[in-house]
C-alpha cells in the first residue's frame, strides 16, 4: 500500500471563484482555463506544431480530467469527458497567491497564512537598499533589469550587457519571486547559486516566496539550462511530508519537490528533466516501500509552454505525460493510490506570461470510480494521510 501524488505543474481547469482578483498584464484572470482553451485550439487546428489534430488524453480523461473540467469551468473541452474509471474532482485554492509554493503546500495540507509580498511592476521594481546588498553579496558595481519580465525576454534583453559588466540580472513577475539569471561560465554556476542562497533571507523576511536562480549559457542567443534551483521560503507548520515521515513511512520526492517544500519531511530526492522524471516515477512503481508516499512534481507545463504561452509545445506535453501515464497505471499494486493533481493555471492563450488563478483537477486511480465534487487543495492531503493510515494535521478533509 503506497501513495503517489503527482502535479502536471499548472495544469488548471478553470472556475476559480476568486479569478478576478489576479492578473495578467493588468487584466484578469477570469476566464481563464488552462486545459480548456489548450482542447479548443487543438479541436480548431491552432496546435499544430509538432503534433496535430484534437487534443489525445486518453489516460487522463479515463480517470475523469474532462468531467473535472466540466465540473471546475462549466464547459467539457472537445474530444474529452469519457465515462470515469477513477474518481474524480475539482479543487479549489483558498491561499492568496497563484505560485507554485501557496499550491503545494495548500495540497500538502497548510493553506498560506500570510499575505505574499509582490514586487510593483515599474522600474525599478526592488527597494534600493536590496539590490545595493545583492550588488555587495555579488561582487559587483550593480546589477541589472530590475522590472517585470519573462526570463527568455530579459536574457534577449540583457544577456549581453551581462557578459560585458557581470552585473547579475535581476527580475520579478506577478508571482511573489526575486529571480536571478547569470551566465554559468562567464559569471559562474555555484557563484549565481551561492548569491541566491545568501539573498533568499533577506527576501524571505519582507515575505517574498523564493528567490529563483537561472542559470543560462551561450553568447546570444542565450539558453537557460537544467541547473535553475528555487529557494522558497519554509512552510509555516508541519505537512503532509513531515506527518509520514514522522509515523516512520519513506517519503519520496519526484522533481523540485525538494526546493519548494525546503526539504521539509523528504527521505529521497530524485531529479532531472521532465523524461528522467516519468522514469524515476515508473521505478518507484515498481520499488518503492511499502506504506511510501511518493510526490512528484512536473514542472515543463509551465516552465517550457505555460510562461512562453506556446500552445502546441503545452498540448504535446499533454500528450506526452498522458502516454507515460498510461505506462505507469497498470503497473500500480493493489492497495496502491495514485493522485493527479495540479497546483495553479497557466493558460499559453492568455494575455500577459503569468500564472493563472484558476481550479485544478484531482484524479486518484486505485480506489474505484465515481465523483468526489468541488474539494479544498488540502482535502488531497487529509486523503493521501488518511490511506496511509497516518495522522494528519490540516483543515482538509479527506474524500476517501
Ligand atoms: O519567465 P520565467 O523566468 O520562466 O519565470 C516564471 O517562473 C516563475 C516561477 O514559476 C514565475 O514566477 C515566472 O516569473
Ligand atoms: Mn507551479
Ligand atoms: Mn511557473
Amino acid at each position: 500500500m503506497r501513495a503517489f501524488l503527482v502535479v502536471m505543474d499548472s495544469v488548471g481547469i478553470g472556475g476559480a471563484p476568486d479569478a478576478a482578483e489576479y492578473f495578467n498584464d493588468g487584466l484578469p484572470d477570469t476566464g481563464a482555463n488552462t486545459l480548456l482553451h489548450i482542447a479548443e485550439a487543438c479541436a480548431e487546428g491552432r496546435a499544430e506544431q509538432g503534433r496535430s489534430g484534437p487534443l489525445r488524453l486518453p489516460v487522463l480523461d479515463s480517470l475523469g480530467l474532462g468531467r473535472a473540467c466540466a465540473l471546475a469551468g462549466g464547459t467539457l473541452p472537445p474530444g474529452l469527458g469519457a465515462e470515469p474509471t477513477g474518481l474524480w474532482g475539482a479543487a479549489t485554492e483558498t491561499s492568496r497567491g497563484k505560485d507554485t509554493p501557496s499550491g503545494h503546500w495548500e495540497l500538502a495540507g497548510v493553506p498560506v497564512p500570510w499575505d505574499w509580498h509582490y514586487f510593483p511592476d515599474e522600474q525599478p521594481a526592488f527597494p534600493r537598499d536590496l539590490m545595493a546588498e545583492v550588488a555587495r553579496l555579488a561582487g559587483t558595481e550593480g546589477t541589472l533589469a530590475n522590472c517585470h519580465g519573462s526570463g527568455t525576454v530579459m536574457l534577449d534583453q540583457y544577456g549581453a550587457e551581462h557578459i560585458r559588466t557581470g552585473w547579475p540580472i535581476c527580475y520579478t513577475s506577478a508571482d511573489s519571486v526575486f529571480q536571478i539569471a547569470a551566465h554559468e561560465e562567464h559569471f559562474g554556476l555555484d557563484r549565481l547559486l551561492a548569491l541566491c542562497e545568501a539573498v533568499a533571507p533577506l527576501v524571505h523576511e519582507m515575505k517574498v516566496g523564493r528567490v529563483i536562480a537561472r542559470p543560462f549559457v551561450g553568447e546570444g542567443p542565450f539558453t537557460r539550462t537544467g541547473n535553475r534551483h528555487d529557494y522558497a521560503i519554509r512552510p509555516p507548520q508541519p505537512i503532509l511530508t513531515n506527518w509520514v515521515q514522522e509515523a516512520g513511512h519513506p517519503v519520496h520526492a519526484v522533481g523540485k519537490l525538494g526546493d519548494i517544500l525546503s526539504m521539509e519531511g523528504i527521505d529521497h530526492l530524485h531529479k532531472g528533466d521532465d523524461a528522467t522524471l516519468m522514469d524515476h516515477l515508473g521505478r518507484l512503481v515498481d520499488e518503492a516501500e511499502d506504506g511510501s508516499l511518493i510526490f512528484a512534481n512536473f514542472v515543463e507545463f509551465d516552465s517550457l509552454f505555460g510562461h512562453r504561452r506556446d500552445v502546441s509545445g503545452y498540448a504535446r506535453a499533454l500528450e506526452w505525460f498522458d502516454e507515460g501515464l498510461g505506462h505507469i497505471l497498470p503497473r500500480l499494486q493493489e492497495g496502491d493510490i495514485l493522485v493527479i493533481t495540479a497546483d495553479h493555471g497557466n493558460d499559453p492563450t492568455w494575455p500577459g506570461t503569468d500564472h493563472t488563478r484558476e481550479r485544478v483537477p484531482v484524479l486518484v486511480a486505485g480506489r474505484g470510480a465515481g465523483s468526489i465534487g468541488q474539494i479544498g487543495f488540502a482535502d488531497v492531503a487529509a486523503s493521501v494521510a488518511a490511506h496511509l493510515k497516518v495522522e494528519s494535521d490540516t483543515c482538509g478533509k479527506s474524500f476517501l
